[in-house]
């Protein structure tokens, strides 16, 4: 990397005010009077008439907001950042008076509250979207604190105890920082969420999420020209130091007094730093001191353009370390820093360089043949006098003395020669350097062509290596599909030949078992021939039976029905004989009674003829009367019970002739049942004398197939059946 020379800037310091806590009373305020937006004066409890006065770059009233210090602060750095110019921006200040609140800010993804650091990528980004497309930018970043003087890695946290190495071009460096590539403010956001979680924190009397350690947060921007292949970096540092506090203040213990006390340190060696880096008189600065201090050498009187953000609080009971904090600012302001653009130059200017030199090379080397030439002429030997010791210690002694005059003038010639040759050999030197340093550039250059070609063949070659194994695995694909097919198929073939095969053993087994069965029967032929008979005479006999059973049973269904009929017809007609005569009767009765009636109406009448003539005797008249209607009445209810239960006698004749009915079908079904039994004994024996036909056929027609057969041999082949005879067609029912 060369560079232009830095131009000499003052770090530059602003002061913050933070606004009052909530719950504290305003009677508990310092008196600081902000005199001009540079200018602000302190008026101390103890001694108000002698006000402090301090001039910073800026001085932000307690009503600043975060975009207000953005635009003041970092909007220049950040056009610094995007053209290769470091820049720092360093918070410091007592505990709890807005450090963190400035630099990160109380929650990052809040536009309100949001700090410098997401505002400052927001913009970086939108600086690098709206940058000539010629310009190719390249993002880092690494997120880091220094706790109990131990440096951890926030955005892993297994990465703690790192070492700050040195290094000639890049100063003291942190080793093995993760340095995260990024392109996108999103990206940013999440490692800054991230570290900012992990930071040590500790709930204090003052700040329930106060800092316990300084944090550096470092953005690194590669910048790429692809027109002229130029490069620029810039980085910029957002240091959050961790608040200092009185150890008598706190009454601190413990772990926490031991962080307290490592705080101190460290920031009494940057105070220390600051103080050597404007002190004219300063032999040393103590960068070495502490790691916080080696970790901010180039941000304090280095390349960078540096602003300190010192941070106070307005109340009363911190206005002694608000002074101090201001006098702190004070003497920063006079710091000066050498920021310069870290440019790496073009390869069309290192040619230009070149040429120069080579032709400055060529200029000396003509005014060295010149003087040699002159020099000859005098008839001096150059490498004599080169050779010869110096003057002081042994004197020329030219016997043939030319004037003093010539010998002054050699010797100036003489002086020139050696310098020429001296700054001759010298700007060889440097231009082998360049040479060198040229060939080097070139040579990378070709090596990058020469390894961008050898992977663009490498690239082809996979490429068409790709496309072949493509064809190749197309054709596998299809090969496979085809195979599978037909595997399937073959598959499918087999299993429908292994069925076969089943079957064919079945039918096999079949045909073995009923070999067996039929040389098993062979063997009982005349037992079974003299059975068959039986069974044939049984089967006739029992046709026999049959027959005569169906005949006797129709037979006597026949008659069943006629006596039934008979019956049935005997007692309807019984019934109505009776029925007919009870009605006769009841007819006779009723015409009797009516007879009687008439005549007891005509004695009635009579009666009333001769009324009173013999009233007592027409009242025994009436009673007799009264007493055979009364009989006449009984003597009906009789008829006409006797009538209802002759109906229901007729009923229950009626049930019964029902019953014979359902009886018979039951019998015909009975008998159906018989027939096809008998009908199916019949085909039994059919089969059977079937069987026996084809046996005595096939005795006849066995051929051997293996082992030479004859008598013995179990394996037979058969011949078709042509010939079977029928048991009995003649038996078969209708
Ligand atoms: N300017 C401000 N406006 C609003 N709130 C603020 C401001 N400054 C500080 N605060 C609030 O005060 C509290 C302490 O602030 P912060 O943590 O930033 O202090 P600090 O200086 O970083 O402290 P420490 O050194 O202990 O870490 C926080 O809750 C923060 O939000």
């Amino acid at each position: 990397m060369i560079s232009n020379k830095g131009q000499s800037t003052n770090i530059k310091v602003l002061c913050r005010i933070r606004p009052l806590p909530n719950e504290v009373n305003k009677t508990e305020l310092s008196q600081i009077e902000i005199r001009s937006s540079n200018n602000l004066a302190v008026f101390p409890k103890t001694d108000p008439d002698n006000a402090l006065n301090f001039e910073f770059d800026h001085i932000f009233p307690d009503t600043s907001n975060q975009e207000n210090i953005f635009h003041i602060v970092a909007h220049s750095i950040v056009q610094d950042l995007v053209q290769g110019i470091n820049g720092t921006i360093i918070a410091y200040g007592q505990t709890a008076s807005g450090k963190t609140h400035t630099i990160t800010g109380s929650d990052i993804f809040d536009a309100n509250t949001m700090g410098l650091i997401p505002r400052v990528i927001t913009s970086v980004f939108d600086n690098i979207d709206e940058s000539d497309n010629t310009l190719e930018f390249s993002m880092k970043i690494s997120y880091c604190e220094l706790y109990l003087e131990k440096i951890y890695d926030l955005t892993d946290m297994d990465k703690k105890g790192l070492k700050i190495r040195e290094d000639r071009a890049r100063g003291f460096y942190i080793e093995k920082l993760t340095e995260h590539f990024v392109s996108s403010d999103f990206e940013v956001f999440e490692i800054l969420r991230v570290g900012t979680e992990n930071r040590h924190l500790m709930s204090t009397k003052m700040n329930s999420r106060s800092s316990r350690s300084h944090t550096i947060f470092n953005i690194s921007l590669d910048i790429n020209n692809s027109l002229d292949l130029s490069g620029r970096n810039g980085r910029l540092c957002f240091v959050d130091l961790a608040g200092s506090e009185r150890v008598s203040k706190t009454g601190a213990e413990g772990l926490r007094l031991k962080e307290l006390k490592n705080i101190n340190k460290s920031l009494n060696s940057l105070t220390s730093v600051i103080n050597a880096l404007t002190d004219m008189k300063a032999l040393h600065v103590p960068y070495r001191d502490s790691k916080l201090t080696k970790m901010l050498q180039n941000s304090l009187g280095g390349n960078s353009k540096t602003s300190i953000i010192i941070t106070i609080s307005p109340l009363l009971v911190n206005e002694s370390e608000t002074i101090s904090t201001l006098r702190f600012g004070a003497v920063a302001k006079a710091v000066k820093n050498q920021p310069k653009i870290n440019r790496e130059l073009t390869m069309a200017e290192l040619k230009l360089k070149l040429h120069k030199l080579e032709e400055e090379l060529k200029k000396k080397a003509l005014r060295i043949e010149a003087l040699e030439e002159a020099l000859a002429k005098l008839n001096i030997d150059y490498s004599a006098i080169e050779s010869q010791p110096s003057k002081s210690d042994d004197p020329i002694d030219f016997e043939s003395t030319e004037s003093d005059e010539f010998l002054i003038e050699l010797e100036e010639v003489s002086n020139k020669l050696t310098s020429y040759i001296e700054d001759n050999s010298k700007r060889k030197k440097l231009l082998t350097e360049v040479k060198i340093s040229l060939e080097d550039i070139e040579n990378s250059t070709e090596n990058d062509h020469a390894l961008i070609s050898l992977l663009e063949n490498k690239h082809e070659r996979i490429d068409s290596a790709i496309k072949a194994k493509s064809v190749i695995v197309q054709k596998l694909i299809i090969e496979k599909t085809v195979l599978s097919e037909k595997i399937e198929r073959a598959h499918a073939k087999k299993l429908e030949l292994e069925r076969a095969l089943n079957e064919k053993t079945a039918e096999s087994n079949d045909l073995k078992y009923k070999l067996k069965a039929y040389e098993d029967k062979q063997e009982i032929l005349p037992e079974t021939v003299e059975a068959i008979e039986e069974l044939k005479e049984k089967l006739v006999n029992e046709q026999h039976k049959y027959k005569k059973n169906q005949s006797e049973l129709q037979e006597l269904q026949l008659r069943l029905n006629l006596a039934l009929q008979e019956q049935l017809n005997n007692k309807i007609g019984d019934e109505k004989n009776v029925l007919t005569r009870e009605i006769n009767a009841r007819n006779d009765k009723i015409s009797v009674l009516e007879h009687e009636l008439n005549e007891i109406n005509d004695s009635t009448k009579l009666t009333k003829k001769i009324l009173g003539e013999d009233e007592s005797s027409l009242i025994i008249d009436t009673e007799a009367l009264e007493k055979k209607l009364k009989e006449l009445a009984e003597m009906y209810k009789l008829l006409v019970s006797r009538q209802s239960s002759s109906n229901i006698e007729k009923q229950i004749n009626l049930r019964k002739v029902t019953r014979l009915n359902e009886r018979i079908v039951l019998l015909e079904q009975d008998l159906k049942h018989k027939k096809e039994n008998l009908n199916k004994v019949e085909k039994e024996a059919n089969r059977f004398l079937d069987d026996m036909a084809a046996q005595s056929i096939f005795n006849k027609m066995r051929v051997p197939i293996k082992g030479g057969g004859g008598k013995g041999s179990r394996a037979y082949t058969y011949s078709r059946l042509s010939i079977k005879p029928r048991f009995c067609s003649s038996l078969k029912f209708n």
